[in-house]
């Protein structure tokens, strides 16, 4: 008779820890932490700042990808605005920005590119939909394997996407608390922002008050 042999998942660990100078937040001393055995292969990346000893849980964001955003400052999203809000507040009082290579909600640059072109007609959710994708392709099972590795069990997240908050929750990572992000509205971005809180739920209480 064949016996089943069940594997236990490797766990998460740090791999290195890499000493850097954050010239966009007065020259704060930050790491960049890289892993090994991360859950889905993927080479995420953690930026952290001590924190001044004290009872707050530590300040945590979760930031997808996004390059048109983050790196060629595209005013299609919010990404770039809310990255460049993490790595203030994060440089200013400690904590860990989380970089997950998530590009486009998990579909791709290329895909998500693609995307774009059809919302000319449509919302960005349907666009992924009519692309063969799924509205929202990400999960934050990395996110949590590093936060653990990181010690990182109890923490402030710095979002707006209640995704996030639950599945940390449900992977064992105590949320102490939800510190909203801005609302990054422009001209170019508000349908974007709408279909976030309309159809993904987002908490974008300020985006009725600021679109009129
Ligand atoms: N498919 C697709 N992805 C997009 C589009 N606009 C932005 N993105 C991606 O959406 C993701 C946004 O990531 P985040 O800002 O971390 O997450 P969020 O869901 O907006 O949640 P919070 O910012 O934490 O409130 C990134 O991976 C972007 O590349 C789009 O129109 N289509
Ligand atoms: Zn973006």
């Amino acid at each position: 008779m064949n016996a089943t042999i069940h594997t236990l998942p490797v766990p998460t660990s740090v791999r290195a820890r890499v000493p850097i100078t954050l010239t966009r937040a007065a020259g704060r001393r930050a790491e960049l932490v890289t892993f090994h055995d991360l859950p889905d292969g993927e080479e995420h990346l953690a930026c952290l700042v001590p924190a001044a000893p004290g009872d707050r849980a530590p300040l945590v964001r979760l930031h997808s990808e996004c390059l048109t955003g983050d790196v060629l400052g595209s005013e299609r999203c919010d990404c770039g605005p809310q990255l460049d809000e993490a790595m203030r507040l994060i440089a200013a009082e400690g904590g860990a920005v989380l970089y997950l290579r998530q590009e486009g909600r998990g579909i791709g640059l290329y895909n998500k590119l693609d995307t774009y072109v059809l919302q000319e007609h449509v919302d960005t959710f349907t666009a992924n939909r009519m692309i063969g994708r799924g509205d929202d392709e990400r999960d934050y099972t990395a996110a949590a394997a590093m936060l653990r590795a990181l010690g990182l069990t109890r923490i402030r997240l710095l979002t707006n996407n209640p995704d996030k908050v639950r599945e940390l929750r449900a992977h064992g990572i105590e949320v102490a608390e939800v510190v909203p992000t801005g609302t990054h509205l422009t001209a170019e971005n508000a349908r974007y922002l709408a279909a976030k809180a309309e159809l993904g739920g987002h908490t974008l209480a300020l985006l009725q008050e600021a679109a009129v």
